[in-house]
């Protein structure tokens, strides 16, 4: 049975990548899908956007929605203080395999817990099942029209504070037109836009960046 995709970037990472160096695994991705085969990981451009967005929430506990490949776990775990902790959200498991490796192989899966299912029934299990009080960072990176219902259990399951930050990748491309609606016109969030690329293209995108006023 032929490899996917998913498998091929990944053996590219475990031999061109350095076992528990994170920055090594996230270049390696990147080279992959912008000489070899494109692939929707969200890249250094935005990645970037993504680092500054960490780094001003300063989180100890941050979700992700759409693990993919694992390349925004590994990015994004790679800058959270000691203790603090990362939970990812995948889906599908052929993708939550590869992820799980790549989050294995990067050596930070002391600090990713890696979810496998749907985020709206993963969502409402957080408090209770995996202890989380609230959410400091949340990265929207999954099914772009899920951005907004998942927006909305995330506030009715309380799990948003004053100040929380959501940041949301493709709101251009492929688009989240009803997302970026709900944040701009809710008088419960504070909006910036990020203009940027798709990632390894030249298309337009952007990230939109909420932060939660309580
Ligand atoms: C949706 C995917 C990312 C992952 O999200 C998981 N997922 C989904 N829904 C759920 C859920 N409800 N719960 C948990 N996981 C969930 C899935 O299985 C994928 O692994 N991302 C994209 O589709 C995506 C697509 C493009 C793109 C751009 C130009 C093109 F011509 C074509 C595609 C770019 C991007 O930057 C993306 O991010
Ligand atoms: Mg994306």
């Amino acid at each position: 049975m032929n490899q996917s995709k998913e498998q091929r970037i990944l053996n590219f990472v475990l031999q061109n990548a350095v076992r528990g160096d994170p920055c090594s695994v996230v270049d390696a991705i990147d080279k992959y899908c912008s000489q070899k085969e494109w692939a929707m990981n969200v890249g250094d451009e935005k990645g970037k956007i993504l680092d500054k967005t960490v780094e001003e929430a300063n989180p100890s506990v941050a979700l992700e929605l759409g693990t993919y490949c694992g390349y925004s776990a590994v990015r994004i775990s790679r800058l959270l203080k000691a203790g603090a902790r990362l939970l990812t959200v995948e889906f599908n498991p052929e993708f939550a395999a590869v992820a799980k490796q790549m989050i294995e192989f990067a050596g930070v899966q002391d600090k990713v817990k890696l979810l496998q299912g749907p985020s709206e029934e993963i969502i409402p299990q957080l408090k209770k099942k995996y202890e989380v009080d609230t959410l400091d960072f949340v990265f929207l990176d999954h099914w772009k029209d899920r951005y907004t219902p998942d927006t909305k259990l995330l506030q009715e399951c309380n799990l948003l504070r004053k100040g929380s930050i959501l940041l949301a990748d493709n709101v251009i491309f492929p688009g989240a037109p009803d997302f970026l609606n709900y944040v701009r016109k809710s008088p419960h969030f504070q909006c910036t836009n990020y203009p940027s690329h798709l990632e390894y293209m030249q298309v337009e995108d952007a990230m939109e960046k909420a932060v939660f006023l309580g």
